[in-house]
């Protein structure tokens, strides 16, 4: 799909995050196909998914514009979502319509540069890349650096933006009237009231994650919600 008619495509739609981590009880593309076949059936505009493997599997069953992402550890970095060229590369190859990479301005594995690898992929004809950032001063330096889409995916998970148990709303409002590109919201978006919330403070698109995808994360907080209260 062309760059303006994804984003349209998107725009004042829910994107469901689907992924488990290894040591997750739903770990698995199988799995992860079915939460994006069932985000797919409820009316999601597009999905969200790690590493290649998923990302391979959900492209071949499900036709909703796909964010693909590879959390990778290196050691010496604290910069973990598709952190290299080389995870990059992989991601689109596994046919992510959209890459999402972790935009802060840490250090980096490998000594490379958001912008070199920015410019390295835009040669990939037609590839979109989103900027998870934590605050507005990243935002600007990945508008500049060449991203199409911003998402505040990092904030609460850098140690210098808010660490909060929400949704960070002054970021997608501050960075929504700054940026001159799309801004996701993303990150702890647990009820229809926050996502209500988040467009109304400008966001393009909102894409929830653990609130529909981890059942383990909804069982906890029913459970904890439940011991404060009765
Ligand atoms: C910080 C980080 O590593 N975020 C990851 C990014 O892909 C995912 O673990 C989150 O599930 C995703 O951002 C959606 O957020 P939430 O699950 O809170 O709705």
């Amino acid at each position: 799909m062309e760059k303006h008619s994804l984003l349209e495509a998107v725009k004042g739609g829910i994107i469901v995050s689907c992924q488990a981590l290894p040591d997750e009880p739903l770990f698995g593309s199988e799995m992860m196909v079915r939460m994006a076949l069932a985000a797919e059936a409820g009316g999601a505009v597009g999905i969200r998914a790690n590493t290649p493997v998923d990302i391979a599997a959900i492209k071949s069953r499900v036709k909703l514009p796909l964010v693909g992402l590879w959390k990778r550890d290196y050691e010496g970095s604290d910069v973990y979502i598709t952190p290299t060229l080389e995870e990059v590369e992989a991601v689109w190859r596994a046919g992510a319509d959209i890459i999402a990479l972790d935009a802060t301005m840490r250090p980096r594995p490998k000594g490379e540069t958001l912008k070199e690898i920015v410019s390295e992929i835009k040669k990939r004809a037609g590839v979109l890349l989103m900027a998870d950032i934590s605050t507005v001063e990243e935002g600007l330096h990945a508008q500049e650096a060449g991203f199409d889409i911003l998402s505040t995916t990092m904030s609460g998970y850098t140690p210098y933006s808010p660490q909060q148990e929400g949704p960070d709303f002054t970021l997608i409002r501050e960075m929504a009237a700054r940026a001159d590109i799309p801004v996701f919201a993303e990150g702890r978006i647990h009820t229809r009231e926050d996502a209500i919330e988040c467009f109304r403070s400008g966001a393009h698109t909102v894409v929830i994650g653990g609130a529909i995808t981890r059942p383990q994360q909804i069982t906890k907080r029913f459970v904890d919600f439940v011991r404060i209260h009765v």
